[in-house]
């Protein structure tokens, strides 16, 4: 199988010989204690075996539903933040086309994101635009009851319901939530709609690859099956009976808890040199913050788009604290052949690029840069991927689950839980006046009372 491909060569020179093998013990306990249901947070492991085990029969299910909301919608709003959102956002971003709402495609619908934020001009934008349009949405909430999403709901819903009519809007509204619990299945079951279930044992970071991530893809138009294919290829590729040395996620988990508890590199940026990439770099963040950064440790995951960011955050990476490194996805190639062409006047000095295809001075410009980055102290870690589809998409998502399952057991952390997200909700309910938060409620006023 041709296959996404991690070189580490450039960040193991910044340790000492042999740093990244004597992880090995350590990351395959760590790969053993997920595959036998062992490591902390053993209760969410639904994802590890994922790809191989979803079946023809439930893609056709989730392309069903998805086939409906693209043959009655114009637009489809996918609702969900965090794990619930960024996974289809980064699928589709990284496969359509930058321009897509500017198109006019009429062969699929657009795809619209919210419940991701709680901007006031952000929604009444979106219900503006929504105004007159056949619409449909896709409720997605694992607890069902985060409030970001259950507020974008009751919006939309309504407005759904007003433009539609309560009949057909039931058609083109879709939930993905738990079995049983919260607010989004006791609307879906009341309702009628149409539902999906996330599974209990798939944590909202790991859950790309259930109907949370595949049915906006799908009704995005791409093709899950070939996604869910790349990931399964990759889990063949990161198995349990793959040597350490020949194991993708082993050695990306190995290098960056090197680097971390080594070298005192802190903070890993997610680096691409394409634009459609900005969204995947924001999953990653997630996967990896959510999972590692607890108990007072983890490497902050930040991420740059290059080289648009290196006009910005350049300097900082070429010259700032010795921190960092990083981690860059180079798409070997792209799915467009663009030339620049020649100018007689050669005003602006750039004939000697003529003839050239843009993605050679995209090329150059990762290649310099990784040898000024390595010059000034930035260790490298570089993920070449085929290029930019389906199956690839589907590579990369299971190899950064994986490796992120491995890396945090080997930092002795449970990645599978979030505790510490709790703690400004708490607050936020408590500030709202939310019932149940009395306590909490006259406690934070009264510390604000006395703040103040
Ligand atoms: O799917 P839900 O339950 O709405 O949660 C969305 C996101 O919120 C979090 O639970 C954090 O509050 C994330 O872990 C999760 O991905």
């Amino acid at each position: 199988m041709n296959t996404i491909c991690l070189n580490i060569t450039k960040a193991a020179q910044f340790l000492a010989d042999g740093a990244v093998n004597a992880y090995e013990a350590k990351v395959n306990d760590a790969r053993k204690a997920l595959e036998e249901g062992t490591c902390p947070g053993n209760d969410f492991l639904g994802w590890l075996h994922l790809p191989t085990s979803i079946t023809p029969a439930f893609l056709q299910e989730i392309q069903d539903c998805a086939n409906v909301l693209r043959d009655n919608c114009e637009a489809i709003v996918v609702a969900g933040i965090g794990g619930s959102y960024l996974g289809a956002r980064a699928v589709i971003e990284a496969l359509g086309n930058s321009f897509g709402w500017l198109v006019g495609d009429k062969k699929n619908p657009v795809i619209l994101f919210a419940g991701n934020n709680i901007g006031e001009d952000y929604l009444s934008e979106l219900t503006d635009y929504l105004k007159g349009k056949k619409f449909g949405v896709i409720n997605i909430s694992k607890s069902g009851t985060t409030t970001e999403t259950a507020l974008t709901f009751r919006l939309l819903k309504k407005q759904c319901e007003d433009q539609r009519g309560k009949e057909e809007a039931r058609k083109v509204i879709v939930a993905v939530t738990d079995a049983t619990k919260g607010a989004a299945r006791a609307a879906a079951t009341k309702e009628g709609y149409k539902t999906f279930v996330i599974p209990d044992n798939v944590g909202g970071r790991f859950s790309v690859l259930t109907p949370v991530g595949l049915l906006p893809i799908a009704c995005a138009g791409f093709d899950i099956t070939k996604l869910v294919g790349g990931a399964a290829d990759m889990e063949k590729a990161c198995g349990i009976d793959v040597p350490f040395s020949e194991n993708p996620a082993a050695l990306y988990a190995a290098v960056r808890n090197a680097l971390y508890a080594e070298a005192g590199k802190k903070i890993e940026i997610m680096v691409n040199y394409q634009p459609k990439l900005h969204f995947f770099s924001e999953w990653w963040k997630q996967l990896y913050g959510e999972s590692e950064g607890k108990d007072g440790k983890g490497i902050f995951p930040a991420s740059c788009d290059f080289t648009t960011d290196l006009h910005s955050m350049g300097q900082w990476i070429q010259q700032g604290e010795r921190t960092i490194y990083e981690t860059v996805i180079s798409v070997e190639e792209p799915n467009s052949h663009l030339l620049f062409p020649s100018d007689e006047e050669n005003l602006d000095g750039l004939n000697f690029l003529a003839g050239k295809r843009v993605d050679e001075v995209n090329k150059m410009a990762e290649l310099g840069t990784r040898l000024a980055h390595v010059d000034g102290g930035v260790p490298n870690i570089r993920i070449s991927v085929p290029k930019l589809d389906e199956y690839y998409i589907g590579q990369l998502i299971y190899f950064f689950e994986i490796a992120c399952g491995i890396s945090g057991n080997v930092l002795g952390v449970n990645p599978f839980n979030q505790p510490g997200v709790e703690a400004y909700k708490k607050n936020m309910f408590a500030l709202l006046d939310k019932p149940g938060y009395e306590a909490d409620s006259k406690a934070i006023k009264e510390r604000l009372a006395n703040e103040i």
